[in-house]
């Protein structure tokens, strides 16, 4: 773990000590678009961009679970990070389901960020969107990545199915705000959260969010209605991590999400959506978080549970 300062790697845990025991989550520093205006940098092509991602991670995963429903996988290829996440940051080395770097050969995702900005000063996330024409990273913002890949590429890939619809972005900006700072962040700051009151305050918000999904998922099929939009693709890549990870690791443990009936039934019937379940790999979730997290499980042993069986019925079918 650490980050990269003018260009050089060093190896440096979060620092709460400045935000009483908080985890403040940086922004993302490279936000360019694909578009297919002929003037712009970045345009639409096949074979032009690359993805850099952890199966680990639920950010990572959002671009994984759109490049698979976009139909983007045979003009986007992706190199997948060993899951061990230690003192150089993100490596790519032998592991099942890991390649390596496919551009480069790099044995560190840092040197892609170098390789786009050699004196640069940053955090080295994933997921990256590069481009290897201008050699350079388009995108390192999740949120972002899958909104280029709903409908940037539509005019090469014909696939026109569009999780971010005009009429219900207003909806969708608000629910993502939500589950974005209750959830999705909301159980890395109970996680590394170093006070007592720091991981209340994370994990009671956390839960408080729980419940209103829970009660808004009895009602309607999806967070925005009867259709699957982005919002859900969101709230879901936390979800299926949550009883193997967050609930013990990141003791978020007041329930499971097998313990709420709507939103277990809701999240398996994501999972069992075509092609998901394939962009969901426990082994590399589970190594990643618990092997190294070494300040919160020092022993770096990694649970056996939980056995669920997510191909079970759903019983969604009846809910509008
Ligand atoms: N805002 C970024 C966050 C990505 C992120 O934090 N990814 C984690 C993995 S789950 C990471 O690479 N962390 C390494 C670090 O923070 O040094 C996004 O959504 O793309």
């Amino acid at each position: 773990m650490g980050l990269l300062v003018d260009g050089k790697w060093q190896d440096k845990w979060y620092d709460t000590s400045k935000s009483g025991g908080k985890f403040e989550r940086q922004a993302s520093k490279f936000r360019d678009t694909v578009n297919s205006d002929d003037n712009g940098t970045f345009t639409v092509e096949s074979g032009r961009y690359h993805l850099y991602v952890s199966l680990a991670c639920p950010w990572a995963h959002r671009a994984l679970i759109f490049r698979k429903l976009k139909g983007l996988e045979a003009h986007i290829d992706v190199s997948v990070v060993h899951p061990e996440m230690l003192d150089n940051g993100w490596e790519f080395k032998d592991y099942p389901r890991a390649t390596e770097d496919k551009l480069y050969g790099f044995d560190y995702a840092h040197q892609i960020y170098t390789k786009a900005e050699p004196e640069i000063t940053s955090r080295v996330t994933v997921p990256v969107l590069w481009d290897k024409q201008t050699e350079t990273i388009v995108n390192n913002e999740s949120a972002e990545i899958i909104r280029i890949f709903n409908s940037g590429f539509d005019a090469l890939t014909n696939n026109h199915d569009d999780y971010y619809p005009e009429a219900l972005r207003e909806e969708i900006d608000t629910i993502n705000n939500m589950v974005y700072h209750d959830i999705n962040n909301g159980v890395y700051k109970a996680g590394f959260a170093t006070t007592q009151e720091a991981y209340e305050e994370a994990v009671n918000a956390l839960f408080h969010a729980l419940d209103m999904v829970e009660e808004r998922l009895s009602k309607q099929r999806y967070l925005v209605g009867s259709q699957i939009t982005e919002a859900d693709w969101r709230l879901f890549t936390t979800l299926i991590r949550f009883d193997a990870v967050y609930h013990g690791h990141f003791k978020c443990n007041k329930k499971q999400i097998a313990d709420y009936p709507n939103i277990f039934g809701y999240m398996k019937e994501l999972y069992q959506v075509p092609g998901v379940a394939d962009t969901v790999n426990f082994d590399h979730i589970k190594r990643h978080y618990y092997y190294s997290h070494t300040m919160i499980n020092p022993t770096q042993v990694i649970p056996v549970g939980p056995e669920q069986d997510l191909m079970s019925a759903h019983g969604r079918e009846s809910i509008e």
